[in-house]
């Protein structure tokens, strides 16, 4: 392992920030430390790179227990999300500096922004100051600056977010494109889900400073280990049910009947249970009474145009609303409709674990 935390709280005052977080970075992983505003995102960042000293736990790099050492003897490099170029020096003297306070050989910090600038196509660019760059080729340049002293493990503190759509785009393909040519042991910070799945070798999913899910994002976006992850992780319809049958699963949603022919429940019957499903995987059944796929009916109470499709809202006796991805053209506001529940895609939450 490149990267271990192990076990890191911390504290600000009588407040919370970092619960008992463990989790780990293999040797050129990309990993997405994702959650939302306030869930230690930050705090977790700042510990491993020196910047706070944690009140429990350890930081390990590359098999060394760095939990006691300052900033400067860790090899971590920090990409923040203002931009931090020093607008009196050139792009070449920018990537430099970090090197500098080293002791390198000139001739070897040369080469290292030579490299690293090529690496981020601006090598042209050396001699120019920040001011006369476009805000994408900024950033590349605080990239090109956090590689060359060609650290062990770095941290990318929300370095998309200050950035409108296009650049965003353009800057997330920047990052991939420069971690799989160096291969450097990444770990990414966001808010944004879109930014990690697009980015992640695997997620380490956060909420209310402890982790809600670790896995790769196709595996935590398809099988959602809490309901937080299912909603945080793209849009889910939550459905509130109760075990009528654990084997094979007969679910009761209000007055219906929802039967899961493959599935079983380990809870028995009459225990709750909060079914989650996507809207991509919801249908809205043609009822030529041929098809057999567990089904809901409700009445089409909203659907809202997306262009490419149409989000068709449907809401159950139970009033409870679930969204269905539809590319036809939908029934009309109040039509009662069936909506297709494929078996496989439900996700079952026993409600006690429903608010984590
Ligand atoms: N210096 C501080 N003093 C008191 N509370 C703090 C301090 N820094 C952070 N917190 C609190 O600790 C919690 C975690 O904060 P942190 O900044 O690590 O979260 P985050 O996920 O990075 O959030 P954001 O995305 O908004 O930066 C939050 O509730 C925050 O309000």
């Amino acid at each position: 392992m490149t990267l271990e935390v192990s076990g890191l709280t911390h504290r600000y005052g009588s407040k919370t920030a970092v619960e008992d977080v463990s989790f780990s970075l293999a040797d050129g992983e990309i990993v997405g430390l994702l959650g939302p505003s306030g869930c230690g995102k930050t705090t977790i960042v700042q510990a491993i790179a020196g910047h706070l000293r944690p009140a429990a736990g350890r930081i390990w790099l590359r098999g060394e227990d760095v939990t006691r050492q300052p900033p400067e003897r860790r090899r971590v490099s920090v990409v923040f999300q203002e931009p931090t170029l020093y607008p009196h020096m050139t792009v070449g003297e920018n990537v430099a500096y970090g090197l500098e306070a080293r002791e390198i050989e000139r001739s070897r910090i040369d080469e290292l922004v030579e490299t690293h600038l090529e690496l981020i196509s601006l090598a042209s660019r050396r001699d120019a100051y920040p001011a006369e760059l476009s805000g994408g080729q900024k950033r590349r340049v605080e990239l090109a600056r956090a590689l060359a002293p060609e650290p062990d493990v770095l941290l990318l503190d929300e370095p998309l977010s200050a950035l409108d759509r296009s650049l965003r785009e353009e800057l997330r393909r920047a990052i991939g494109h420069i971690q799989r040519e160096t291969g450097v042991t990444t770990l990414f910070v966001t808010h944004d889900q879109a930014d990690a799945m697009a980015l992640a070798d695997r997620l380490v999913v956060m909420n209310e400073g402890a982790i809600a899910g670790v896995d790769t994002p196709r595996a935590l976006y398809g099988s959602p280990p809490t309901p937080f992850v299912a909603s945080f992780l793209g849009r889910s319809n939550a459905v509130e049910a109760t075990v009528v049958e654990p084997e094979p699963l007969v679910l009761a949603v209000g007055e219906q009947t929802l039967t899961l022919p493959e599935a079983r429940s380990d809870r028995p019957a009459g225990a709750s249970v909060s079914c989650h499903v996507r809207p991509a995987d919801l249908t809205l059944a043609e009822s030529d009474g041929t098809d057999t796929a567990p089904t809901l009916s409700g009445a089409v109470s909203h659907v809202t145009d997306r262009g490419s499709r149409y989000d068709v809202s449907v809401t159950l006796p139970t009033d409870e609303t679930v969204v269905v991805e539809r590319q036809a053209e939908p029934p009309p506001l109040g039509t009662t409709v069936t909506v297709r529940v494929p078996a496989a895609k439900v996700t079952r939450f026993g409600t006690d674990t429903a608010g984590k």
